[in-house]
């Protein structure tokens, strides 16, 4: 309508940028990995996609962890979350390995920012151990173990979502 203000997206809304270079994401998923070995073992590694394969692949590498198994959540359109869509729930193999609850499998996920899709994976696996890369503070008390804390109005950005691109220097106006 004209007039109104338009919407800002969770990503306009963040203010601060926190680029993370596949070199860093492999390096933190390494050191998650080392926490993680504490913990273990573990039967299986339950990736959230679409962003918890990467760390997932590079966890189950590290600890030597042969089965993968997939949660499809839908939420995040771009930058903007709205209601969360399983397209994908755990399957029969993965849940009989973990005994119904979800003991001795590892779920991982790139992160947590307002917990809403962590909530729902536990709700789902309430004995699982939950490992993500990097955590935001509301959604922090779901995670039992993480790399990197960022404020929750930092938004994160990925290596597979973002390009090397050219940036004006500061005196030209870069902010
Ligand atoms: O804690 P929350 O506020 O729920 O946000 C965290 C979730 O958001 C992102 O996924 P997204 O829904 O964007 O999908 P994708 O992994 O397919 O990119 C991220 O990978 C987490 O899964
Ligand atoms: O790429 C992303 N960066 C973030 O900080 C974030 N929070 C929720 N979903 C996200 N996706
Ligand atoms: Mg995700």
């Amino acid at each position: 309508m004209a007039g109104e203000a338009p919407e800002l997206s969770a990503q306009e809304r963040a203010g601060k940028a926190f680029p993370v270079s596949w070199d860093q994401f492999h390096r933190d998923c390494r050191a998650l990995t080392w926490r993680l070995n504490e913990v273990g073992p573990f039967h299986a590694v339950i990736a959230i996609t679409r962003g918890g394969l990467v760390p997932a692949a590079i966890v189950a590498r590290e600890l030597g962890v042969r089965v993968i198994d997939t949660v499809c959540i839908a939420s995040y359109d771009h930058n903007k979350q709205g209601e969360l869509q399983v397209l994908k729930g755990i399957s029969e193999a993965a849940m009989k390995l973990g005994g119904g609850t979800g003991k001795g499998l590892l779920i991982v996920d790139d992160l947590v920012d307002t917990g809403k899709t962590g909530r729902l994976v536990r709700e789902m696996l309430p004995d699982a151990h939950f490992a993500t890369v990097y955590a935001k503070p509301m959604g922090r008390p779901l995670v039992d173990t993480f790399i990197t804390e960022v404020s929750q109005d930092t938004w994160i950005f990925f290596p597979w979502d973002t390009a090397l691109s050219f940036q004006p220097p500061l005196r030209d106006g870069a902010a």
